[in-house]
């Protein structure tokens, strides 16, 4: 039975996946509040359909920093993605090509910017930036992303400090690793899984490795990776340092306030990413699709906004877009597809997200991205009531998992 759509994707995941490895993918940040808030607040918009409009040819794709999307959603940068399978991210880069959509690679890939661009010539390939301690490690990153034919880079500003993932301390997933005896158990009861990873050795920051170039990269910058230990000195000025390394299109990733749009235009950025991190920082935070009207309001149609966190289905996407996204990135729907098939898994996952909004669009009446807008979105209807006491509606699904 083929699966779907992601939410079967994501069961499938879960079963195939080692506990440790599944929950680093699903988790979030302590209660995991601000991950159930993305998905709420999503399928708490109602969207309103206007009829009777010829909707004979309906073209869902986009256009932005002189590209063309075939949907108007690109591959969110996933960290670590190699846990999941070994050369994840040349596997999503490549299903990222196929669906005629950018990929956007993790500083803290497990393969080297190089080998991604070799993987997939003809993708619009971005680059995420997380700026550690020893600046020159990001600007040598820049460098080569650069000279592999990146077309952006992406700041992602949102990880000062780690959020705290209680579902990893669980496992004994950090530095030092302290694997339980349960979870050794567990990876070895996913043998398929396990056998990859034997083949391919344990998952490396791979552009953290001491290059061609021989340029020495330490083991310390590694650990302060792994545990998402960031250059705290970062500030809005460090983009005109960004900008003097990259001419390209650079967005800033992770702000959900309207102030900082307005400081994200005003110190020259190229466009903003709405996002909490997929509810993986701070917990408190609110859903990326509740501020983005105000972001959208704030960025006053000088830069493109993008949207992430909790994009599960085409509607959602939809949604985003109506409410003045110019485009979204998915981060776990297409892990969840990698998860279950590699690249053809992913390459399911992103055409199914293109049906669906296609499908959308085709209900609302709306023939291009750029015909939806705030009238095809409703008032929120009121949350569901909680099944268990008040705690928020992702303990139900554990309960009973
Ligand atoms: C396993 C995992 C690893 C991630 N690694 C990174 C990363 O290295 N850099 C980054 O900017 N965001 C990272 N993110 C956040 C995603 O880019 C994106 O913001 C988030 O996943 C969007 O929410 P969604 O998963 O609900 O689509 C990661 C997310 C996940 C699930
Ligand atoms: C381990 C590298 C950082 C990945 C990340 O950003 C995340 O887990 O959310």
């Amino acid at each position: 039975m083929p699966l779907l759509n992601v939410e079967e994707h994501r069961r499938r995941a879960r079963r195939m996946l080692p506990r440790l490895v599944f929950d680093y993918v699903d988790g979030g940040a302590e209660d995991e509040r601000c991950l159930q808030r993305n998905r709420d607040a999503l399928e708490q918009l109602p969207l309103i359909p206007e009829c009777l409009r010829d909707t004979s040819t309906v073209d869902i794709g986009i256009e932005l920093f002189g590209r063309r999307w075939r949907a108007p959603f690109a591959v969110a940068p996933i960290g670590l993605a190699g846990l999941v399978r070994p050369g994840a991210d040349a596997l999503l880069a490549r299903a990222a090509q196929g669906a005629g959509v950018p990929f956007v690679l993790s500083t803290a890939s497990n393969t080297r910017i190089e080998d991604v661009r070799a993987a997939a010539p003809d993708a619009a390939l971005w680059m995420q930036l997380y700026v550690m301690g020893e600046r020159a490690i990001a600007e040598r990153i820049v460098r080569r992303a650069r000279a592999a034919g990146f077309e952006a880079l992406v700041l992602t500003v949102d990880v000062p400090v780690s959020g705290l993932r209680e579902r990893d301390l669980r496992h004994g997933f950090r530095l030092p690793m302290r694997l339980t005896p349960a979870t050794v158990l567990d990876m070895a009861r996913h043998p398929a899984w396990l056998m990859r990873l034997a083949r391919s050795g344990m998952p490396q920051f791979a552009n953290l490795l001491p290059d061609d170039d021989g340029a020495p990269v330490s083991a310390q910058a590694q650990a302060a990776l792994l545990s998402r230990t960031m250059d705290r000195r970062l500030t809005w000025e460090s983009l005109a340092w960004l900008r003097k390394l990259w001419d390209g299109p650079l967005l800033v990733k992770g702000l959900l306030g309207a102030e900082d749009a307005r400081r994200a235009v005003r110190h020259g950025a190229d466009g903003i990413v709405v996002s909490n991190h997929g509810g993986r920082q701070l917990d408190a935070a609110p859903a990326s699709i509740a501020v983005l009207p105000a972001m959208v309001d704030a960025a006053g149609g000088r830069i493109p906004v993008l949207m992430d966190g909790g994009i599960r289905r085409g509607s959602d996407v939809v949604k985003a877009l109506a409410l003045g996204a110019r485009g979204v990135l998915a981060g776990r729907a297409p892990l969840y597809g990698l998860a279950c098939g590699g690249e053809q898994g992913a390459l399911s996952v992103l055409q199914l997200l293109a049906q669906e909004t296609e499908r959308t669009m085709t209900l609302l009446g709306a023939t291009h991205a750029a015909e939806l807008g705030p009238r095809h979105v409703g008032r929120p209807e009121p949350p569901p009531k909680d099944t268990l006491q008040g705690k928020p509606a992702i303990y139900a699904a554990r309960a009973a998992a």
